[in-house]
């Protein structure tokens, strides 16, 4: 939610404000107001904002040379029109570049078919309560009214709000709301705001709703309709024990205070959060890229890997068992084991092994055994049997699972141990903008595990879309495809019901994309369920989207991504961004591995 406070004008009281996460802070020049900042107003005083809160004029019925040559003067970002002003007058001043807040004064006979010639001419609107003055009255209107809007232009509520609205402004939910206008209400005279009061404002504003839990695992390990464990008789005791105790463990401060340690000191965390300075020219935004590139061993399947390792340790397993497709959640968790000492085997479909050479060498340097899986087609699904065979013969093993699939408590200790994406996204968007939440989190999506991470802090914070990318690989109707969730139906695979590619005869098909991580039929449970309940956002990207994407970040900054990250980025030329929208991609690995295809598949290289 963002806030703006208007109605400024003294310069210590601004430098005060200055200090708190505000998002815009407004200044009258209107002469009739009583907060109007004056004909000498300092044009210093606006230059010492920083740049990340944005500067509002607010003008009543005032013409437009006016009103630009002091948005020039005072380098104002968003001109806001109080008075009787048309779309056109509204729209001579988008078309200078600056941005446009339309206010409008709300009482029970307002007629909203008036917006209708607005929303073109218009970023925001601004609904005030109708009074005798043009704005400032210090007066509530009935929200409800705001049931019969239903229009696309965002807008800002205003009119009168004051410290004892904090319960009500939480109560109140509209799609279209983005953010609370304060101004009369916070003021210890006319244009000078009672800092310590705003403070407490924003901190009760914006105070995590309390979860309501609506995406998390329920205790028989369904997400909606999605989860569960169906597995054969001769798993549930291993299933069971792992079940019983992997909250028990994660709570532990033992294991918080040695997972905390090797994230920061082995995986290298916190990965940086980038703005990316072209890529947010190019689409006209402001694009962070969440670095898990940069983590040890260069994806995010370590935070997963480190985190099981020590699971296995504490239920005091001594043999650890994993299945991999392209070889890297096999690399991750020979890298672990070496650095634990235990024993690790790691099947792979006899044909992935041919194909993942590189991968394969390394799991051997690290010490794992890597055993070739001969039956079915040779690839993932016959290696996920592999190991499962193994799970039952060997019971004291750990299996360690590489994604946010599998029966429950699988997805959901996944999902908990890459949360630390989400919780670090807060972190350093609250440092870097004032609030912990963007506009937009996206992140690809194979089983899901880095979107899980990446969208976990996020799942009850309703204002942040996520969107989930998977791959299409040629076409999704080309019968070579990976896009599970938008051609998929409901069905088993490994443990768990959740959305799965099949065929007519409901067996499951073999999926394709450029990018082995995302080369896979099924999709996590969580997924399923944020799709199904259209929580998130899910779209689709194809082999040669997603190599143009990866050139473009390469080219424009530096950065080589994994063909899976490539993905997300290539999603963004489907989407349409605000100027002042955030955006975080998850860029979930880098691109090293994947060099000899884009040798391939790229003229020149
Ligand atoms: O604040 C003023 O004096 C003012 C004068 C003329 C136009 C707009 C003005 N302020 C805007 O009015 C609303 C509501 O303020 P309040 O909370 O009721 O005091 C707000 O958008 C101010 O930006």
């Amino acid at each position: 939610m963002k806030i703006k406070v208007c109605g400024l004008r003294d310069k210590s009281n601004i430098k005060e404000l200055m200090a708190l996460p505000l998002d815009y802070v407004g200044f009258i020049f209107y002469s009739k107001s009583a907060r109007y900042v004056g004909d000498d107003f300092d044009a210093e005083i606006t230059k010492m904002i920083p740049l990340h809160i944005r500067k509002v004029g607010v003008f009543v019925n005032e013409a437009a040379e006016k009103i630009l040559t002091l948005a020039k003067k005072y380098q104002l970002d968003v001109i806001q029109l109080h008075g009787d002003e048309s779309p056109e007058d509204c729209q001579q001043i988008k078309d200078s570049g600056i941005e446009v807040f339309k206010a409008f004064q709300l009482n029970e006979d307002f007629q909203f078919e008036r917006l209708e010639a607005y929303h073109k001419a218009c970023d925001y609107f601004l609904f005030d309560t109708k009074s005798d003055s043009y704005g400032g009255s210090g007066e509530k209107f009935n929200w409800e009214i705001l049931k019969k809007y239903k229009g696309e232009t965002p807008f800002f509520l205003s009119g009168g709000i004051g410290i004892d609205d904090v319960e009500a402004v939480k109560a109140f939910q509209h799609s279209k709301l983005f953010g609370l206008d304060v101004n009369s209400g916070f003021e210890r005279s006319p244009a000078v705001k009672n800092v310590v009061l705003v403070e407490e404002f924003l901190k009760s504003v914006r105070k995590k709703k309390m979860s309501n839990n609506k995406y998390a695992v329920n205790e028989r390990g369904y997400y909606g309709q999605f989860g569960g464990a169906y597995i054969p008789e001769l798993l549930r005791a291993n299933v069971d024990e792992l079940r019983e105790n992997y909250l028990k463990i994660i709570n532990s401060e033992k294991f918080q205070k040695d997972y905390k340690r090797l994230l920061d000191t082995y995986v290298g965390r916190p990965t940086p959060l980038t703005k990316v300075a072209n890529l947010s020219k190019r689409f006209g935004t402001n694009i962070y890229l969440k670095r898990e590139d940069l983590t040890h061993t260069g994806a995010h399947k370590i935070n997963n890997t480190v985190g099981q390792i020590l699971i296995a340790k504490y239920m005091g397993k001594t043999r650890i068992i994993a299945e991999t497709g392209a070889g890297q959640h096999g690399v991750a968790t020979a890298t672990v084991c070496a650095l634990f000492g235990l024993e690790c085997i790691v099947y792979m479909g006899a044909l992935d092994i041919e194909r993942q050479a590189p991968n394969v060498a390394r799991m051997k340097m690290l010490g794992a055994k890597v055993v070739p899986a001969i039956s079915g087609n040779q690839t993932l699904k016959d290696a996920t049997n592999e190991a499962i065979r193994d799970w039952i013969a060997n019971p004291h093993s750990f299996y360690l699972i590489g994604s946010v699939v599998g029966p429950h408590p699988y997805p959901d200790m996944v999902t908990r141990l890459q949360s630390i994406i989400s919780k670090e996204i807060r972190e350093q968007l609250t440092k870097e903008t004032g609030n912990p939440n963007p506009n937009y989190v996206i992140a690809c999506v194979g089983g899901g595990s880095n979107a899980a991470g990446a969208f976990y802090h996020y799942l009850d914070e309703e204002d942040v879309k996520l969107v989930a990318v998977e791959a299409s690989g040629l076409g999704v109707n080309s019968g070579e495809t990976a896009a599970t969730i938008t051609i998929g139906d409901i069905g088993f695979i490994h443990g768990s019901k959740t959305m799965l590619m099949h065929d007519e005869d409901g067996q499951i098909t073999e999926p394709y994309s450029i990018s082995a991580g995302l080369d896979y039929p099924g999709v996590g449970p969580l997924h399923a369920h944020l799709a199904e309940t259209g929580r998130a956002q899910f779209l689709s990207v194809t082999d040669q989207e997603a190599l143009d994407a990866a050139m473009v970040l390469a080219q424009s900054e530096g950065i080589i991504p994994a063909l899976e990250s490539a993905h997300a980025l290539a999603a963004l030329e489907q989407m349409t961004f605000r100027k002042d929208d955030v955006v975080v991609v998850n860029l979930s690995g880098r691109g090293d591995k994947d060099m000899e295809t884009y040798m391939k598949e790229i003229n020149n290289l």
